[in-house]
């Protein structure tokens, strides 16, 4: 079966193969390349993410979506055309197990991260800390009982170099390459500065999230997961003992998928 995120920045898919139980991740399209640009439909850039084998076998897909409304117009009419409908999954106050920390308006809480608590709860047997490194950096805790305590929003790198574009003379055009680099050190230079001030912040967000755990947790011990498309990144610079689960989203849309014909 057919699993997508549709996020921000790109919708990524995955293909749930149901008799090995096995999540393999096919590719992620991103959303520029095919809003600016209409001589790459994005029915064509499906199907070089989504093979034919797997669009004949199953006409149903399962989905959660953060994108905006004309995203998921075009993206919904694309699979349509691929014969594909989505049951896009929405954020609830209690499911699987997992209890909402929105408690006055659980809807509220995004579906990437609803499905990221869900497949955490279910992958992770302790207090988790969830690190979701994607447009926004999300921070979630998640106790061992299933108890969402909350969480954190903070903009991601991206968010950070559009801010500083559009808000100072000098800081123009500076894109995600310029700035890539490892570790924090001083910055000798105007990319070296915003580069290493941008890791800091998201770093330094994730190190007061660790710090508050102890108290949310009660001093028990707690895993810190990392997930999200900046999260590779993210583990180069942060020191100390996380666990990378790029398809923790996935694990939680594969198990809204068993209750889908119910
Ligand atoms: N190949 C890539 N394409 C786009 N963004 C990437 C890529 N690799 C890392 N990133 C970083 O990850 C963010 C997108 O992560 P992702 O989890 O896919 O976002 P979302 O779910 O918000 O769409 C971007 O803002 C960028 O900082
Ligand atoms: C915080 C988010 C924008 C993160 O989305 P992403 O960075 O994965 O594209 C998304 O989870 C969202 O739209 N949340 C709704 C508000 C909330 O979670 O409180
Ligand atoms: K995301």
């Amino acid at each position: 079966m057919l699993l997508i995120d549709a996020g921000n920045t790109r919708s990524k898919f995955a293909w749930w193969n149901t008799s090995t139980d096995e999540i393999e991740i096919l590719g992620a399209i991103s959303h520029q390349s095919w809003l600016n640009d209409l001589s790459q439909p994005l029915k064509d850039l499906l199907l070089e993410v989504v093979s034919g084998r797997q669009i004949e076998r199953e006409q149903q897909a399962i989905g959660c979506s953060v994108a905006a409304v004309q995203v998921m117009d075009t993206l919904n009419s694309s699979l349509a055309e691929l014969g594909i409908k989505v049951a896009w999954q929405k954020t609830q106050a209690e499911q699987l197990g997992v209890v909402n920390g929105y408690r006055t308006q659980p809807e509220r809480l995004g579906s990437d991260r609803w499905m990221a608590l869900l497949g955490c709860h279910e992958q992770v047997k302790t207090n988790a800390l969830i690190v979701d490194a994607g447009t926004a950096l999300t921070l979630d805790w998640l106790s061992a009982k299933g108890q969402h305590l909350g969480g954190w929003i903070v903009p991601g790198r991206q968010l950070m170099l559009n801010a500083l574009g559009q808000g100072t003379a000098n800081l123009k055009g500076i894109t995600i390459d310029d700035i890539e680099r490892d570790g924090l050190a001083a910055g000798t230079n105007t990319f070296d500065g915003i580069a290493q001030g941008t890791e800091a912040a998201l770093t330094g967000a994730i190190a007061q999230a660790i710090h508050l755990s102890e108290s949310c947790f009660s001093q028990e011990p707690f895993e810190v997961v990392v997930t999200g498309g900046d999260g590779e990144h993210l583990m180069r610079t942060l020191s100390g003992k996380f666990r990378r689960y790029d398809d923790l989203l996935f694990k939680g849309l594969r198990l809204c998928a068993d209750n889908l014909n119910s």
